[in-house]
């Protein structure tokens, strides 16, 4: 099996033509996966120079191919204007005096501080790429200026860390935990925190407790530099877990993630009546792995029944898999395809629901 230190060896050896350096040396590679047989990264490259380094790319995946063993390689190039979003604010209201004119909900006393929104996203079974779509929407955010923070609370199968390239026990400081950042979104997994002989006391009652403790004692935001929203990607299921969570969560709204067959459908309707019962406004409904195998329209029929929006589809498309495997989300990877524009528009309509527009920055 391919190495660690084999792929940096052969990343070091292709030159960056601004820096005269080894890709590496450069600091242009940007959160290395290497599993297995395979490994992937995003060459992060200063803003309007994707056209000089596409040729570095082919490169660099070329000399990853040729390393022994290796059989899958993804390297995506990305311009660094979207990893890190600038911060500028619009004219006009301050975000302040847009919250001071909100209706305020009932503060919750686990809200945590210095977020502005909270935002599930929930599906009624497993694998129907709810991380996905937590993952892709919260880069779409970014994208948009806002600040964004994505935790993934699905103590059953975190996926977070894999699909945004990070590892490792977060930082502590002064009693609050320092969530890792990855393409200008901050993170935190139950993935970064549980040890396998952990796994009985996360899903059971102490898990809610668990995860509101990530939740409040995560240092998202300051004062001076709230959090915009905060994506809180949800253990699939409508059981006695997700409603003590949901319960415990101060949620602003959820969006449900389901595949256009009937027997994923009617589990989108379970988890629709769950938030129901906790008073979380359903935002929408979005369909995923739409098109050939699965069928199509099947969210969209069910979004009317139900009576909440529909906000899109997402096609089965494999970048969307590789780019989670490679821990690049394909909305950072791929801002100008097709499923980044997907992304964008689901990002639009939740801003609007979610009353974002007044703390987006310009871009
Ligand atoms: N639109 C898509 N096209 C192709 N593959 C997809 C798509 N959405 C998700 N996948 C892939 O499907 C698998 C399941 O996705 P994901 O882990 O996001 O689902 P999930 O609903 O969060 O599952 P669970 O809650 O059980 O962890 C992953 O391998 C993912 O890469």
């Amino acid at each position: 099996m391919p190495d660690r230190a084999a792929v940096i060896a052969a990343l070091d050896a292709v030159i960056d033509p601004r820096s005269g350096q080894g890709l590496m040396a450069a600091g242009l590679v940007q959160g290395l996966v290497v599993a297995d047989d395979r490994a992937g990264f995003a060459l992060e490259v200063p803003a309007g120079d994707t056209a000089l380094y596409a040729p570095v790319r082919d490169a660099a995946e070329a000399a990853l191919k040729a390393i022994p063993g290796m059989a899958r390689v993804s390297v995506v190039l990305t311009a660094e204007a979207v990893a890190t979003p600038p911060r500028r604010r619009t004219a006009g209201l301050s975000p302040q005096a847009v919250d001071q004119g909100r209706a305020k909900a009932p503060v919750p006393t686990d809200r945590p501080a210095h977020v502005r929104r909270v935002l599930a996203v929930a599906s009624g079974k497993g694998g129907v790429g709810k991380s996905t779509v937590s993952v892709n929407l919260a880069c779409a955010l970014a994208a948009r200026g806002l600040r964004v923070g994505l935790l993934d609370a699905d103590v059953y199968g975190p996926s977070a860390p894999t699909m945004l390239g990070i590892s490792g026990k977060p930082a502590y400081e002064d009693g609050a935990m320092v969530p890792h950042e990855a393409w200008g979104l901050k993170a935190m997994s139950v993935g970064l925190l549980m040890k396998a002989d952990d796994a009985m006391i996360w899903r059971g009652p102490m898990a809610s407790q668990a995860i509101t403790q990530m939740l409040t004692q995560t240092r998202w935001g300051t004062e001076d530099e709230p959090l915009d929203v905060l994506v809180v990607d949800l253990p699939p299921g409508t059981g006695d877990v997700q409603l003590t969570l949901i319960q415990k969560t101060p949620l602003d709204g959820a969006v449900i993630v389901s595949t256009p067959q009937e027997v994923a459908l009617a589990d989108a309707r379970r988890a629709k009546t769950l938030f129901d019962r906790v008073n979380v406004p359903t935002l929408g409904l979005i369909e995923n792995m739409s098109g050939d195998v699965f069928g199509r329209g099947g969210a969209e029929a069910e979004a009317a029944r139900l009576g909440v929006d529909f906000l899109g589809d997402l096609p089965l498309d494999a970048a969307l898999r590789e780019g989670a495997d490679a821990g690049v989300p394909v909305v950072a990877g791929d801002p100008d395809g097709d499923i980044a524009g997907r992304f964008s528009g689901l990002a639009e309509a939740l801003s609007k629901k979610l009353d974002l527009q007044g703390f987006q920055t310009q871009l």
